[in-house]
């Protein structure tokens, strides 16, 4: 099951191994969040990819366009297969993106897929309208931003698993969703606030999840991650 994105959120190269260790053999995607990107750097990056691993480097950046593509191009470097923009700095910022990762692409770098960040799965509707201040539905919020990517040429989005289906049927099948806020029958939702179990996720027609906590908290983290793929199947 090479859709499932773990997230090593550790704060340090020596914790995230041991989790790799665990999880040896096991394909799926590793996701590299600020946490460990802050206290490892890009070194850890090139490890994980000289290991054969898939990358996810979720960095959401957000600021000015000619920022992001400096930091756009410097990912693309680093050979990571995915990583991530916030959507709600605009088309332009966006568009400033997927150039700096053109200017990185060479034959032993291939492009990235570039996602943006629609709305937190944490944001809840109270949150997006009185602290952020965006009137209407969360759905409609995240829809609006998933058309600003796809316009800005964007590969997908990372929203919570409720959306798919809409931002599917609206932008296409092939527009790339990165679903967090997935939590098995029974978890801790802890600061989530959109989600969903693994298997409804994937029925929405999702193509990745990510899964931090419920792997990485858990007593026996393999068996975590064996039993979701158990639901799976
Ligand atoms: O909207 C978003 C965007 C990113 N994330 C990241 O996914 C994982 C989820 O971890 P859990 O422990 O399973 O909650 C985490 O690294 C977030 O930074 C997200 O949750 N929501």
């Amino acid at each position: 099951m090479g859709r499932i994105i773990v997230a090593l959120d550790y704060e340090s190269a020596e914790d995230a191994n041991s989790l790799l260790a665990q999880l040896k053999g096991i394909p799926c995607y590793m996701k590299v969040g600020m946490q460990l990107f802050y206290a490892a750097g890009p070194s850890f990056v090139l490890k994980l990819k000289e290991q054969g691993y898939k990358v996810f480097l979720d960095l959401k950046m957000h600021d000015i366009p000619n920022t992001v593509k400096g930091g756009a191009n410097s990912i693309t470097k680093l050979g990571v297969d995915m990583f991530n923009v916030h959507a709600a700095g605009g088309k332009k910022m966006m568009e400033y993106a997927l150039e700096g990762v053109d200017q990185a692409v060479t034959s032993s770098n291939e492009k990235p897929l570039v996602i943006g960040v629609t709305q937190l799965t944490s944001t809840n509707v109270t949150t997006l309208n009185e602290e952020i201040g965006i009137a209407g539905t969360v759905e409609d919020a995240v829809l609006h931003y998933a058309h600003l990517a796809k316009s800005a040429g964007l590969d997908g989005v990372v929203a919570s698993p409720l959306e798919v289906t809409n931002i599917k049927d609206q932008i296409g099948t092939d527009f790339v969703t990165v679903t967090p806020g997935i939590r098995p029958q029974g978890s801790n939702i802890g600061d989530q606030s959109r989600v969903m179990t693994p298997k409804e996720a994937f029925n929405q027609g999702t193509d990745y999840i990510v899964i931090g906590r419920p792997i990485t908290a858990s007593d026996d983290p393999r068996k975590a991650l064996e039993n979701i793929i158990e639901e799976l199947n």
